[in-house]
């Protein structure tokens, strides 16, 4: 009864689809930042119906205890899923497979696989009808073989049986302990054969590892992403890990009211597409309420300890009547205010995007914005971004030209990048945009957003508590985080001038093979990968160094005259 419980919950919380694989790019088994995952809404609904009854337990004035011990265990079930298998335990029982062929080890039939994103695409394929089933496949195993290359005859002798067709071979020492040599066997089989083939070669004690290598129409196809900023309609898909519908530990789970209020606003973006105007939004008296205790705050906090560059635009949006203590700044008029200083626009968004799409959207100098308010039992901390926090964090940095182009230029490097490396790029993104910290006279000043939107995080960040390192991208990508609690690590730049140069340099170690370039008069990213387009570009370049060289010669001759 438990276990079937467990499977139960497995399958509930299981993701179904992921954005990597819908758009090809090279997958990893597990993300630090589950960012590249994206949840169905089927997921969704049957988390919310688990969470539906603990909540009628709860009242709105708050969760007792014991609750909340519930929720944060039931949030990481939540949070770490994997996609099991359900249906493969008896199987390899009834295929050709002899005992002796290759199983030896029974006593692992029984235990659970975490199938990799290319098992659950076979898989997937393979379950669409019974002739996608018996469709022949091509696949490359990679098989870590402990022992000598006996085992080799072995996994032929397997695969024959199988019905399958070897079409190449190849070993090669291996460099993990224990390992003796790895294979790479390439085949062709049908597609319920090519998966029993892999569970039943997992049951063998031969081998410390079976890898079903991506498969030629996934590693092959260019990765898509956005082209033009219009395509940014594409990039909404959300982490709902935070949201107050399911995340327990949220200060409006137990809210109705609040729920309703966010979801109506979170509507917006859904709709929203590029080009319309941002709708405005009739914020209440407490909505406002709540903005005004973090805005004060705010003015209080940042003369001593906000950067400069951060206290400059906050002076500009208060000159240009954005920001006031009284009422929450409108998206459109931010935008509008932005376009004019760096060239940055606002998009609506529902909520905590995955990094991949929030960093594509980046390329264009386009920010997402939530737009909805924290609630207003928390106005000093909150577990997922808000309009609070967008605005008083994000926005006054986005207004100056150096820390713009810094951030357009982690968006570009994320383009096309793989799942790996858009975990890499999230993290240098978390320790500089979300949480840098940065000299200034000798002095320690906050840039990152989430602090300057926390003013409880911000007060940790500069007290003896948390340890400071150096910025430095190759480590600092690297630095595991989480985002649940205040961070027990900040990352200290020199200046943003100096972030953006190491930044740059780590940037060019990195894999994609081509190079980008934003286009701002057409909104487009263009992929520099022929002679021809290098070759416009050079001339308009030239054109504009004609330009400047012009411009330094009259101010000469002025000078001189
Ligand atoms: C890129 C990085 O993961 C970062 O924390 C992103 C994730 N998604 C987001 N989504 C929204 N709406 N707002 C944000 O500030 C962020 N931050
Ligand atoms: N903790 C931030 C909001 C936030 C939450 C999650 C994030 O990923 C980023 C920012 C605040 O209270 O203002
Ligand atoms: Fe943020």
């Amino acid at each position: 009864m438990a276990v079937a419980a467990a499977q139960k919950n497995r399958e509930m919380f299981a993701i179904k689809k992921s954005y990597s694989i819908e758009n090809g790019y090279p997958s990893r088994r597990r993300s630090l930042v589950d960012d590249a995952r994206f949840e169905t809404l089927v997921v969704k609904q049957t988390k919310q119906s688990v969470l539906e009854e603990a909540r009628a337990r709860a009242n709105d004035s708050g969760l007792d205890s014991e609750f909340q011990d519930a929720a944060t265990h039931n949030g990481n079930d939540a949070n770490t899923p994997t996609v099991e298998d359900g249906t493969q335990q008896d199987e390899t029982k009834n295929g050709h497979l002899a005992d002796a062929d290759i199983g030896d080890d029974a006593g692992k039939a029984d235990e659970d696989y975490t199938l990799t994103e290319e098992e659950v695409i076979l898989q997937n394929a393979a379950s669409e009808s019974p002739e996608a089933e018996q469709a022949i496949q091509q696949a490359a195993l990679l098989l870590r073989m402990r022992d000598g290359m006996g085992t080799l005859a072995r996994i032929l002798k397997t695969i024959d049986n199988y019905k399958g067709c070897v079409e190449h071979l190849e070993t090669r020492p291996s460099q993990a302990a224990g390992v003796q040599f790895d294979a790479l066997v390439k085949v062709s089989m049908s597609r319920i054969n090519l998966l029993q083939l892999i569970r039943s070669l997992r049951q063998s004690t031969s081998f410390a590892g079976v890898d079903l290598m991506s498969d030629n129409n996934i590693s092959t196809k260019t990765p898509w992403f956005p082209r033009h900023a219009s395509d940014l309609d594409n990039c909404n898909h959300l982490m709902t890990k935070y949201e107050p519908e399911l995340d327990m530990n949220h200060p409006g789970f137990a809210d109705k009211e609040y729920r309703e209020r966010r979801k109506q606003i979170a509507e917006i973006a859904f709709a929203y597409k590029y080009g319309d105007q941002i709708p405005s939004i009739t914020y209440t008296e407490s909505e406002n309420a709540t903005w005004q205790r973090v805005f004060n705050t705010v003015l209080d906090l940042m003369p001593k300890h906000a950067c400069r560059e951060y206290k400059a635009a906050f002076g500009k949006l208060q000159a240009a009547d954005i920001f006031v203590p009284h009422r929450i700044p409108q998206l459109e008029d931010v935008s509008n205010f932005l376009r004019k200083h760096t060239g940055f626009t606002l998009r609506p968004a529902a909520g905590l995007l995955t990094a991949r799409d929030f960093l594509a959207s980046l390329a264009f100098r386009v920010f997402q914005s939530t737009q909805y308010v924290r609630h207003a039992n928390s106005p000093f901390h909150t577990p997922e971004p808000d309009c609070i926090h967008e605005l008083l964090g994000h926005i006054p940095l986005l207004a100056d030209p150096s820390f713009a182009q810094f951030s357009q230029e982690i968006g570009l490097a994320s383009l096309g990048a793989s799942d790996p490396e858009i975990e890499k790029l999230s993290t240098v993104y978390w320790f500089t945009v979300e949480f840098g910290l940065c000299k200034e006279n000798q002095q320690l000043k906050a840039y990152g957003a989430a602090l300057l939107s926390s003013i409880g995080e911000l007060l940790h960040a500069l007290s003896d508590k948390p340890e400071l390192r150096a910025f430095e991208p190759a480590s600092t990508s690297v630095q595991p985080y989480q985002d649940q609690e205040y961070q027990p690590i900040y990352y200290v730049a020199e200046s943003f001038e100096d972030a953006k140069e190491k930044f740059r340099r780590w940037v060019s170690t990195m894999s994609r093979p081509f190079e980008v370039r934003f286009n701002p008069h057409t909104e487009r990213v263009e992929v520099l990968d022929s002679v021809d387009k290098l070759e416009t570009l050079i001339w308009q370049l030239n054109t504009e160094m004609l330009h400047l060289t012009n411009a330094v010669k009259k101010l000469k001759g002025l000078h001189f005259e």
